[in-house]
């Protein structure tokens, strides 16, 4: 090896699949398919998993049969895949508030809570369509609904990982250091 080259750390090994939970527009699917890239795992995005199970889009779920339906389908979707191995799942931003849904995801995965100021959140959520759950609303009205009903149980995550402003490799860095730190402990 030439003197300047420095030994390559070894990569994470991950023992159980690892399960991105927070608000909406926090960063779940796309940090969390950088991540799956940098630790060689399958990623899998629960939103559109229940897509590809319904054969509709979360939007048209919620239209068909209410946000109890979706909630219904999550929680089956979530559980199987969750079976299936070492993997980075970004649940829907709803998911870990479900109890029955928050109990499976606990168990099957290490959790690992995305967070970052709600300014910067409403920033990214702004002019898009797809989230039923914004539609129609002051999207900082609803993440500060969100933030009073949600954050007690995202506060239940293994680890909290707060991204602020940065970029996504910069989050992906901070979350495969607070897992390395995490799993040393176990
Ligand atoms: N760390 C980041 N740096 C830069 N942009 C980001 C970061 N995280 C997310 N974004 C941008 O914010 C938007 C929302 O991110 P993303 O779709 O990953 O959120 P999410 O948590 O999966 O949301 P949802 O719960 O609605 O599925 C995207 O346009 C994404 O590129
Ligand atoms: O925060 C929520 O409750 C949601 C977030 C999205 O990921 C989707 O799961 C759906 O739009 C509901
Ligand atoms: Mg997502």
């Amino acid at each position: 090896m030439p003197e300047t080259s420095k030994p390559t750390e070894p990569r994470l090994i991950l023992p159980r699949p690892v399960a991105l939970v927070g608000l909406m527009g926090v960063g779940k699917t796309t940090v969390g398919r950088r991540l799956a890239d940098a630790l060689a795992v399958p990623f899998r995005d629960a939103d559109e998993e229940i897509e590809k199970a319904a054969g509709l889009s979360v939007s048209d779920i919620f239209a068909a049969f209410g946000e109890a339906g979706f909630r219904d389908g999550e929680q089956k979707v979530i559980a199987r895949l969750l079976d299936d191995g070492p993997q980075i799942l970004a649940t829907g931003g709803g998911a870990f508030v479900q109890p029955a849904t928050h109990d499976i995801i606990r168990q099957k995965a290490v959790t690992v809570w995305l967070k970052t100021d709600l300014r910067v959140i409403a920033r990214r959520v702004a002019n898009r369509s797809h989230r039923p759950l914004l539609r129609d609303r002051d999207p900082m009205e609803v993440l500060r609904e969100h933030e009073a009903k949600r954050y007690p149980f995202y506060a239940r995550a293994d680890i909290t990982v707060d991204t602020g402003d940065q970029s996504h490799g910069k989050s992906v860095e901070l979350v495969i250091g607070a897992l390395k730190r995490f799993l040393e402990t176990k």
